[in-house]
């Protein structure tokens, strides 16, 4: 692919000069940086990253293509990619494709050949900002003019744009043995594939679903996926949620999910720095004290109310903070259990289906599993006792 003279623009007007990496143009967005070492498709095509720049800290990318196993969803959804050094060749039995064609044919703007270790120190210190990226232009003032006229991340409602339109099922694997109902915030592949593994049938439903819908489905669970945008703008979820928690219908909540959790038992969220992006992220799980490395990508965090280790009442049970993550103490996870200490719905806000990733997390789907099971078994149990005044 021929390269031409691509200039990157943040908001404070730092600039770095390169060349144009995938689709020619312009773009402005959210500058953040992901540590991936691996893992670029599944970061592209996630819908998390909608109206983001991302920037590589792994310097060299593109090595292994693009293949069509790994998409997190059916496009790339950054805003632009600015990487160090992409790969001349794709070499992997597995490639069917070079990463820059695919860049290059869904319009993705990018940059390569910049000092990404310096943009990303700079984006640490300074916080993430807004970016520009042109390979169509060298005006580095007007770049800059039109950066600071664009919207900012905060306050973004973006759920509704990458939500799918229409509700579709993913069977379970082998035999059925529950129905959860996931309502699509921004959902990756992985998350519906890791349930349908273990015997559920995903109903995934779009932003915008009512309780109705919900229960339509006849849900053993209820799931919140992960999403892009500031969740203090987005508000319809939140109250179904907590429509969901008044039910006790066992909850389940990844990363945007764990944010409208938080909301909807009164909880605020606030912005992060620079966020949590990467593989390798040290979160403990504070329910067994164990430790694991999980795979993060978010932006904004659950603030909570005084000690971490005070629990927070609500009107749908406590809730106590059930994850901490070890590098910044960030909340990580919630859980809420009812007075007898059982618990009702859980969420965390990294990401236990890990595409990429290292497989730590894995077992709370386990957990949502054995929630739902368990919940049946009660219901069962209790609708099996004979009541007062019925003829058997
Ligand atoms: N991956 C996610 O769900 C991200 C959630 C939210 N948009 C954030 O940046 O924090």
């Amino acid at each position: 692919m021929t390269r031409t003279p691509a200039i990157l623009v943040l908001e404070d007007g730092r600039t770095f000069h390169g060349e144009s990496y995938g689709a020619l143009g312009e773009t402005v967005g959210e500058a953040v940086f992901s540590t991936g070492m691996t893992g670029y498709q599944e970061t592209l095509t996630d819908p998390s990253y909608r109206r983001q720049v991302v920037v590589m800290t792994a310097p060299h990318v593109g090595n292994t293509g693009v293949n069509s196993e790994d998409q997190e969803s059916d496009r790339i959804w950054v805003a632009g990619y600015v990487v160090r050094d992409p790969a001349r060749v794709a070499s992997s039995w597995r490639a069917t494709r070079t990463l820059e064609d695919d860049l290059a044919e869904q319009g993705i703007v990018g940059i390569s050949g910049i000092d990404t270790r310096a943009l990303t120190r700079h984006l640490r210190e300074r916080g993430a900002m807004r970016v520009g990226i042109s390979s169509v232009s060298e005006d580095v003032d007007a770049l800059l003019a039109t950066v600071k006229a664009a919207p900012s991340m905060a306050g973004a409602d973006l759920a509704g744009e990458v939500s799918t339109a229409e509700p579709y099922v993913v069977p379970a694997v082998g035999d059925k043995r529950l129905t959860v109902a996931a309502v699509d915030l921004g959902i990756k592949a992985m998350t519906p594939q890791r349930m349908a593994e273990r015997g559920i049938e995903v109903h995934v439903l779009p932003a915008d679903a009512t309780l109705d819908q919900v229960r339509a489905t006849g849900a053993d669970g209820v799931f919140f996926s992960n999403g892009p945008g500031d969740p203090a703008a987005t508000t319809e979820a939140v109250s179904l949620l907590q429509d969901v928690l008044r039910d006790r219908t066992p909850f389940f909540g990844i990363c945007f999910g764990n944010q409208m959790l938080g909301r909807a038992l009164g909880l605020e969220t606030y912005k992060l720095k620079y966020g949590h992006r990467g593989i390798n992220q040290p979160v403990m799980d504070r329910t067994t004290s164990k430790v694991e490395i999980t795979a993060h990508n978010h932006g904004f965090a659950v603030a909570w109310p005084g000690d971490l280790d005070t629990p927070h009442e609500t009107p749908y049970g406590s809730a106590s903070v059930s994850h901490v993550c070890l590098n910044d103490d960030v909340v990580e996870g919630l859980e809420v259990r009812d007075g007898e200490g059982d618990l009702l719905a859980f969420s965390v806000q990294y990401h236990p289906e890990a595409a990429a990733g290292p497989h730590d997390a894995e077992y709370l789907f386990d957990r949502f599993t054995t929630l739902m099971l368990e919940r049946r078994d009660d219901d069962t149990t209790a609708g099996s006792e004979p009541t007062e005044g019925t003829v058997h």
